[in-house]
């Protein structure tokens, strides 16, 4: 895999309200491959939505640089999937789904077509003239994903997208995930609490450390890419997941 993103000493300072200062990144190095699946775990509050807030080009006031071998155009290239699906309740999911395409004044016929496409690919042509309000948590959290992916982005980045979905629910979007991974080969990077969920979806996972966040350790996972229920029985998966909680400790 070639080189695609690195992060070179990624610091960010918050002004709170009352004026003083929070350290949230300290010198953050982080390399990301094209077609890669990066997981980043870390207590609470160490600043992993802010690392993802400056990769996604939404806040740009940090110290440190980002690079990458293509300069990602703004609003084109980098799709954003948040823990809340946040989806327009007024808009059937097909027109939540087109909207990236609508905001870019896209209305041909191949944004249709993809469209159509995506909604297949997530398990929604069936709901596609459905109103979020009439669709579960995880099949809000599909559409989501389908938006995101709508302008083709070169990477996807998701900030706990699974966080609010009962266990069940979480499990079966893994796997779809996984399943939209291999048909699009995007770049991911995860934000996520849990150390399987890191462990199950990616090839690498960061662990950050208390704030001033940084990076501890970036682990390879020692599993094969496809990925599949069984995998979670393995004695590997097991003590690869054990290993990170202990990290988090
Ligand atoms: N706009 C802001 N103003 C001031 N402080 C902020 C702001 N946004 C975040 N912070 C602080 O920066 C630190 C990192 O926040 P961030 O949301 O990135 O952490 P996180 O690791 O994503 O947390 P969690 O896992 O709980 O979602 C926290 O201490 C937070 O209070």
């Amino acid at each position: 895999m070639s080189a695609f993103l690195s992060v070179r000493g990624i610091s960010k300072t918050y002004i709170a309200a009352n004026g003083s200062k929070v350290v949230a990144l300290d010198d953050v190095d982080l390399d990301v491959a094209e077609g890669e699946i990066v997981a980043l775990i870390g207590p609470s509050g160490c600043g992993k939505s802010t690392l993802l807030r400056m990769v996604a080009g939404l806040d740009a006031d940090f110290g440190g640089e980002l690079a990458w071998t293509v300069e990602p155009r703004p609003g084109k290239d980098i799709g954003f999937v948040f823990q809340e699906p946040a989806l327009l309740p007024w808009r059937t999911v097909r027109r939540n789904v087109s909207l990236g395409l609508e905001a870019q004044g896209d209305k041909s016929p191949k944004g249709r077509e993809r469209v159509g496409e995506l909604l297949d690919l997530v398990g929604l042509t069936d709901f596609a003239g459905s109103f979020p309000k009439e669709l579960s948590g995880g099949m809000r959290q599909r559409a989501a994903i389908a938006r995101a992916l709508a302008y083709d982005p070169r990477i996807l980045l998701m900030d706990e997208p699974f966080g609010a979905l009962d266990a069940i629910t979480r499990d079966r979007l893994h796997d779809d995930l996984l399943r939209i991974w291999a048909t699009t080969r995007k770049t991911i990077i995860l934000v996520t609490h849990s150390v399987e969920e890191a462990t199950y979806l990616a090839d690498k996972v960061a662990v950050m450390t208390a704030r001033p966040g940084r990076i501890k350790a970036v682990h390879e996972v020692p599993l094969d890419r496809d990925r599949t229920p069984r995998t979670r029985q393995l004695p590997r998966f097991a003590e690869f997941a054990g290993m990170l909680r202990q990290e988090l400790e």
